[in-house]
């Protein structure tokens, strides 16, 4: 069974959140000296990096031994508005001074497949191990229950290699890079970020109806005890159980 944090407000869940990556950096530095975090894409988590780069964070990580890489991105310029590597650079690593040497950043300045490609090279190069397992993947939800860039009805959703891979949303006819579900669960702690009226059928699919991978994609990640959902009252409001 996942851990559900339920906050009464916005503000108290990204402080539980925060406060949880916090605790996860600390215990990853005093093991092995280093935190390897996937950072989360779209509107969510924007407000998540500001209060990490805030006075009231700044100084309760050894940001020096963080190394920062992205679960998803759009196929976009590193420049270009929509792109979740310049919303984070904006405000995380800008205010918090990250050298460039701690950050992965999906490289899209050529081909989707390339970059996609190129991703899981720069992750297996970093890690130098056969299983890739970060120490912390930090996700939301979409209100169709997407998460990463794992959308309904994609190729993506059956991929078992622990892997980036590309995917093309028929909609919007545009490309997003995503890590896949295996790469995912690998991870050590999951962290869902979800908040807002709007997520609250999604989290309820995705949590308690019947398993449907093509309709609601999140429930491909695991549900164990490390794996935590942080929600506010009304995200949580169609939780039945
Ligand atoms: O995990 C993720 O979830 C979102 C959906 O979040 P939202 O806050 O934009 O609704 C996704 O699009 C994002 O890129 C991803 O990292």
């Amino acid at each position: 069974m996942a851990t559900l944090k339920i906050f009464e407000t916005t503000d108290e869940v990204l402080t539980g959140l925060a406060d949880f990556f916090v605790k996860s950096a600390s215990e990853a530095i005093a093991v092995q000296e280093r935190f390897t975090v996937a950072l989360s894409g779209g509107s969510s988590p924007k407000k998540l990096y500001e209060l990490l780069a805030s006075d009231a964070y700044s100084n309760q990580v050894e940001w020096e031994k963080v190394y920062f890489f992205f679960g998803d991105e759009r196929n976009v310029p590193d420049n270009h508005p929509d792109s979740n590597a310049l919303m984070v650079k904006k405000a995380l690593f800008d205010p918090l001074n990250i050298p460039y040497s701690q950050v992965f950043k999906v490289n899209t300045l050529h081909s989707p497949e390339e970059a996609a490609k190129d991703y899981t090279d720069d992750i297996y190069n970093f890690f130098k191990t056969e299983k890739v397992v970060f120490d912390l993947i930090l996700l939301g939800l979409g209100d169709n229950s997407h998460t990463a860039s794992l959308f309904p009805h994609t190729l993506v959703l059956h991929d078992p290699t622990a892997s980036v891979e590309e995917v093309f949303l028929e909609d919007q006819q545009v490309y997003r890079i995503t890590f896949t579900a295996a790469l995912i669960n690998q991870a050590r702690h999951i962290a869902f970020l979800v908040y807002g009226q709007g997520k609250a059928e999604a989290v309820h699919h995705v949590l308690e109806d019947a398993e449907n991978i093509d309709e609601y994609p999140a429930q491909l990640i695991r549900k164990d005890e490390n794996v935590l959902w942080f929600l506010d009252q009304s995200a949580a409001s169609l939780i039945k159980k």
